[in-house]
């Protein structure tokens, strides 16, 4: 594979190593804004920690990135905006430091809690004070987890082992599996008012900005200790700082802050508060773990495929890859012949799953997105694919439905796509046949039995002798084969249309010869 990738933050060099062996890879960690600007251009894929900032200005001057790798679980320092628009892959490594981030989670509880690293720090100053670092316990403690995530299902594992009480609040977490996890579930405010110690583990999202507040803070037991071993922000620092000082809190611990390096964070200099440098992920097996598994991303994403921890496109489970590829390829094609034979400006795509498709859940998105691929990247400048296609027809002001239905009119599994324009509509539907080949099995409404491939001519006409054999024998003048042809009717002696599948390209001198054909209304070229 020709391809370059610059990785721009400290990545293991197990996954370097991966990378070596297919493509060229430049390791420039440390580059300002403009620096990254100025080289992105020569790269196809971008691999990068939470110390780089994947700008829009950035992604915008990397003509060539198809992929941007995070080699670790946060993406906010990626503009994930300007990357979906640009169609450009962006998957992280979400699995790879969860322990890491636990372990050093319950390394900065125990470290608040016996005031540990103030104690090195005085004994290191020659002192031998005693009393002043008099400690609490965990045991019996009730910990309160904000975000029953990956981490934080892992520290209320190890938490439990300590003897704490366990209580948690994630909205996208039921009751039942917190309950199974050993956490009492309850509202946000209720775990302020009833936590000893609260860590946080969601992402920073506006939802979870400065959820710990000097509102929130007032709610909270006196004496409470707050950790944040996630994102920066989650916390209001001004707040925490104040609160520590005035003693209604006792103490915090730190790894992550609004912004890194924190040169003026007023968390910094506070007796209570312990810091870490965003140490989190810092362990020698996660960044193995994740260096790997980005690298291996990267390639298959060069390699045409797609990513395992994919986090601006649709995801299939792996268990549904192989029995959605069919339909996304025929969504791909039907689309593609849509934007070739309608009439019009189009304003919204319906798409139908039908049949045996009929349940297929949200895995449809990726299929519709296909779908989208096909009806705009023909007439668009840029690709569409099934990352930037749903930001694409919005963009073009295209609304896009979905249903899913068990009717299927006597087909195993129907895939039908309605478009609408600013002068009509136009229907068809696609099936995947029993044997796993891919038809197309009407169009406006008449039965067909089409294999979409290749070039194609419809056209509309009225049914009546001759219609038929005189395009064809245009066609055989201009030495152009006809490798199959259907006809449809709703009716005897009225209009008809016709699908013919011609071996190559039809010029345009000769479609304008066939659409001037008396009885003809309309005539298109398509290829699929
Ligand atoms: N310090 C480090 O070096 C380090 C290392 C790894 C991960 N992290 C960070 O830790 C955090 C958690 O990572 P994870 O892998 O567990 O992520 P995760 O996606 O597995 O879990 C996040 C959880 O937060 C929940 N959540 C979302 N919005 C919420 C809200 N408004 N209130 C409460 N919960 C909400 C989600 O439902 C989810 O269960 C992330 O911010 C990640 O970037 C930091
Ligand atoms: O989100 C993450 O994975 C952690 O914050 C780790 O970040 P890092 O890769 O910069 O250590």
């Amino acid at each position: 594979m020709k391809f370059n990738v610059l990785v721009s933050d400290d990545l293991a060099e197990e996954g370097i190593e991966i990378l070596r062996e297919k493509v060229m890879v430049d390791v420039q960690t440390g580059l300002s804004e403009d620096e990254l600007v100025a080289t992105i251009e020569n790269y196809d894929a971008l691999l990068v920690r939470s110390g780089t900032q994947v700008t829009e200005r950035v992604i915008e001057a990397g003509k060539k990135l198809r992929f941007i790798g995070r080699a670790g679980a946060g993406v906010d320092n990626i503009d994930m905006k300007a990357a979906t628009k640009r169609g450009i892959i962006v998957a992280n490594a979400p699995e790879g430091n969860t322990l890491a981030a636990t372990e050093h989670t319950m390394a900065m509880m125990l470290s608040l809690c016996r005031n540990t690293p103030q104690a090195n720090a005085s004994m290191q100053a020659g002192e031998w004070k005693r009393s002043k670092f008099m400690g609490v316990e965990l045991n019996e403690k009730t910990l309160g987890i904000v975000g029953l995530g990956r981490i934080g299902r892992e520290i209320a594992k190890r938490a439990s082992s300590f003897d704490m009480k366990i209580i948690g609040y994630d909205p996208f977490i039921t009751t039942e599996k917190a309950a199974a996890m050993g956490i009492q579930s309850m509202s946000l405010e209720e775990l302020f008012k009833q936590a000893d110690i609260i860590t946080v583990h969601t992402p920073l999202i506006k939802e979870t900005r400065h959820i710990v507040n000097s509102q929130t803070i007032k709610t909270m037991k006196d004496g409470v200790r707050i950790i944040n071993c996630a994102r920066g922000g989650i916390i209001d620092e001004q707040a925490l700082a104040d609160a520590v000082k005035s003693g209604k809190v006792a103490g915090a611990a730190i790894d992550v802050f609004e912004s890194e390096p924190p040169k003026d964070s007023p968390l910094l200099g506070v007796p209570g508060i312990i810091t870490t440098p965003h140490l989190g992920a810092s362990t020698v097996e996660a960044q193995k773990n994740v260096s790997i598994s980005v690298a291996k991303q990267c390639l298959e994403v060069l390699n045409g495929g797609s990513a395992k921890y994919v986090v601006n496109a649709p995801i299939i489970p792996a268990d549904l890859h192989d029995s959605i590829q069919p339909f996304a390829i025929l969504a791909e094609k039907m689309g593609r012949l849509l934007v070739q034979i309608a009439d019009g400006r189009i304003q919204k795509l319906e798409m139908i799953y039908g049949g045996e498709l009929g349940s297929i859940g949200p895995s449809s998105k990726l299929i519709t997105h296909m779908a989208i691929k096909g009806l705009l990247d023909p007439i668009l400048r840029f690709p569409v694919n099934m990352v930037n296609a749903s930001v694409v027809a919005q963009d073009r002001g295209i609304s896009v439905s979905e249903t899913q239905t068990a009717e299927s009119a006597g087909y195993k599994n129907l895939l039908t796509m309605n478009v609408v324009t600013d002068t009509g509509s136009l229907c068809i539907s696609g099936s995947i046949l029993y044997q796993g080949g891919s038809r197309i099995v009407s169009i406006a409404g008449y039965t067909m039995d089409m294999i979409p491939e290749g070039a194609v001519i419809i056209s509309r006409h009225l049914d009546k002798p001759g219609v038929i054999g005189r395009a064809s024998t245009i066609l055989g003048e201009s030495q152009i084969n006809i490798a199959g042809m259907q006809v449809g009717r709703f009716k005897a002696g009225e209009e008809a249309i016709m699908v013919l599948n011609v071996d190559g390209d039809v010029p345009e001198g000769v479609m304008e010869a066939i659409r001037g054909m008396p009885g003809i209304y309309s005539a298109k070229f398509a290829r699929l």
